[in-house]
């Protein structure tokens, strides 16, 4: 590489439209069985990437302790490029709104489209920062299963709208799953792929049946009865271990879209 390359990327968010566990794996991680969906809630990323040293700098609008990046960084062992990162968040954080692997996926993607990593070398980075990173290097619509690295993309849904509800906290992953009961595992009322044609058929009774997240199980009771609510008009649920949840609805805020990472503008600056 010779130049100094300079990257406009928009990374978006997902929700689990529904979130199973199979089992837990003697490694103390769990299986799970999902149908992930990106939605145009994003995050927005600059991204210069220059000859260097292997220095790294990540400015960004939200204060992040031991940013995901950082450790992409430090597992890649580049040493003779720079890069600096502004990172514009929107996306809440420890929401199950998978922001910070959304991150880590358009990083992967930019220095895989300016020649310094392989597209392999992205997949195998992102499964080693997270278990939700695999998904956004695909985007769109996936069956989602394994720790979070077996992913199988779908055909994209239609454009759905979706109303994202964020209470102002947010939940540790590892604590949530720390929390879940071995009797609570595979009772999702379908499967991932049944729920994704009830979607493509536009069956709303089916979707409001399929929709469903186990960590619901381990919520505060307010959150809880938020979402409860919203269920008796809606399909609703939890997102990822939450905090967030969601609601589907024609007077949504948000809509499907059908791309993980967005890359808006490359350009090659002099010098
Ligand atoms: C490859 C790793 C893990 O071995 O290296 P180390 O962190 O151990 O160095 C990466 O951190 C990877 O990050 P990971 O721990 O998956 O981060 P997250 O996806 O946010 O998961 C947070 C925690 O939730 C639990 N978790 C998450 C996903 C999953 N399918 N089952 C789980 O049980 C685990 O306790 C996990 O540690
Ligand atoms: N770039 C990042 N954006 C958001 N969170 C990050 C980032 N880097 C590291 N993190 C850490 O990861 C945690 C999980 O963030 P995030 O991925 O947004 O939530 P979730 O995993 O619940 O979807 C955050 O609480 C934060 O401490």
């Amino acid at each position: 590489m010779g130049k100094t390359c300079r990257l406009l990327l928009r990374t978006y968010a997902k929700v689990n439209l529904c979130l199973d566990i199979i089992r837990k794996r003697s490694n103390g991680y769990h299986e799970i069985s999902s149908l992930f969906q990106n939605i145009s809630l994003a995050d927005k990323m600059e991204i210069i990437i220059s000859n260097g040293d292997g220095n790294i700098q990540i400015d960004s609008n939200m204060h992040i302790e031991d940013n995901i990046l950082y450790k992409i960084w430090r597992l890649l062992g580049d040493k003779d490029h720079d890069v600096k990162v502004r990172l514009e968040k929107k996306i809440p954080m420890g929401a199950g709104l998978g922001g910070g692997s959304s991150n880590a996926a358009g990083f992967l993607k930019a220095l895989e489209y300016v020649g310094v990593i392989t597209k392999d070398d992205a997949y195998q980075l992102a499964k080693a920062v997270g278990s939700d990173v695999p998904f956004f290097l695909y985007g769109g619509t996936a069956n989602v299963a394994g720790r979070g690295e077996i992913i199988e993309p779908l055909e994209p849904l239609p454009s759905f709208k979706i109303d994202i509800f964020y209470p102002g906290y947010s939940i540790s992953t590892k604590e949530a799953y720390g929390n879940l009961r071995s009797e609570w595992f595979n009772l999702a009322p379908m499967g991932p792929l049944e729920l994704y044609r009830a979607y493509l058929e536009n069956d709303c009774e089916k979707i409001k049946k399929g929709t469903y997240n186990i960590f619901e199980r381990v919520i505060p009771n307010d959150l809880l009865s938020k979402i409860e609510k919203l269920k008796l008009e809606f399909p609703a649920a939890l997102t990822g271990s939450g905090s967030a949840y969601f609601c589907i609805s024609s007077n949504g805020k948000y809509h499907f879209t059908q791309k993980g990472v967005e890359i808006d503008a490359f350009d090659e600056i002099e010098g």
